[in-house]
């Protein structure tokens, strides 16, 4: 096992969906692949292990926040040998054509962690992209199956509770489509290791309208998303 994670060497397949929340892990498991095994409960993160259609997919739950997403995405890499990995998470809506429940792949991640200032010293803004082939894939998937899938760039914010809401009014200004918390810290890793990654995020709540979603909604009901982050994996 890893550090964080409780899986014996080959328990964890190439292919990993990645939500923040543990229990949308064992809803995929349960509800979207074959056979699926639970390898890892450690600190209640769940990671199972089953076939989506007869291909070996992981599910595991990363947490919030980019230090704890940096932290499965790491182990599940370097010690695991995970080279495709696709977030599938809730966010916020910045972007007035949005809706609840709509879905988006994030082509780029802005973020305001200061993960990224200290990789480059504060002299570089990098940019932290989806892999091309994974959103190409994706897009085509989700027109194949009439989902509608809104590509671009959103905000992986440190604090979900922000004191600069004036800030999210100037990124929807500059097509920032949404805010969710984990993208920028996989994109970067991804990129350092070469793996592939790609965020699919699901509308939970309308930072304009104040609509939400329940938390049981946010655990369950995003299905559209997993079936194009599935479809996208096996591809
Ligand atoms: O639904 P998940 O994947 O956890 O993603 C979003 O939800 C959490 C905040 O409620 C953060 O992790 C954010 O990125
Ligand atoms: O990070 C997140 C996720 C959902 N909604 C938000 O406002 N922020």
């Amino acid at each position: 096992m890893s550090t964080h994670i409780g899986a014996k060497p080959g328990e964890i397949a190439e292919r990993v969906l990645l939500p923040g929340d543990p229990l949308r892990a064992k809803w995929i498991s349960e509800n979207f692949l074959d056979d699926a095994k639970c390898y890892s409960t450690v600190r209640n993160m769940f990671g199972f292990t089953g076939t989506y259609r007869g291909v070996p997919v992981s599910v595991q739950g990363t947490g919030m926040g980019m230090p704890s997403a940096s932290i499965y995405t790491h182990e599940l890499i370097n010690e695991y040998g995970v080279r495709t990995l696709i977030r599938v998470g809730s966010c916020g809506a910045l972007s007035e054509d949005l809706a609840l429940r709509d879905v988006i792949a994030a082509n780029g991640s802005s973020t305001d962690s200061a993960m990224n200032r200290q990789r480059f010293d504060g002299l570089i803004d990098y940019a932290p992209v989806a892999d091309f082939g994974l959103l190409r894939t994706a897009v085509d998937v989700a027109a194949a199956k009439g989902i509608h899938l809104t590509v671009g760039q959103v905000l992986a914010a440190d604090a979900f509770y922000t004191d600069r809401p004036d800030l999210y009014d100037r990124l929807a200004d500059y097509g920032v489509l949404a805010v969710e918390m984990e993208s920028a810290a996989l994109y970067t890793i991804a990129a350092r290791y070469r793996a592939r990654a790609l965020t699919i995020l699901t509308v939970s709540d309308h930072i304009r309208t104040g609509e939400k979603t329940s938390a049981e909604e946010r655990e369950q009901t995003f299905g559209q998303m997993v079936q194009v982050a599935l479809d996208t994996i096996i591809a």
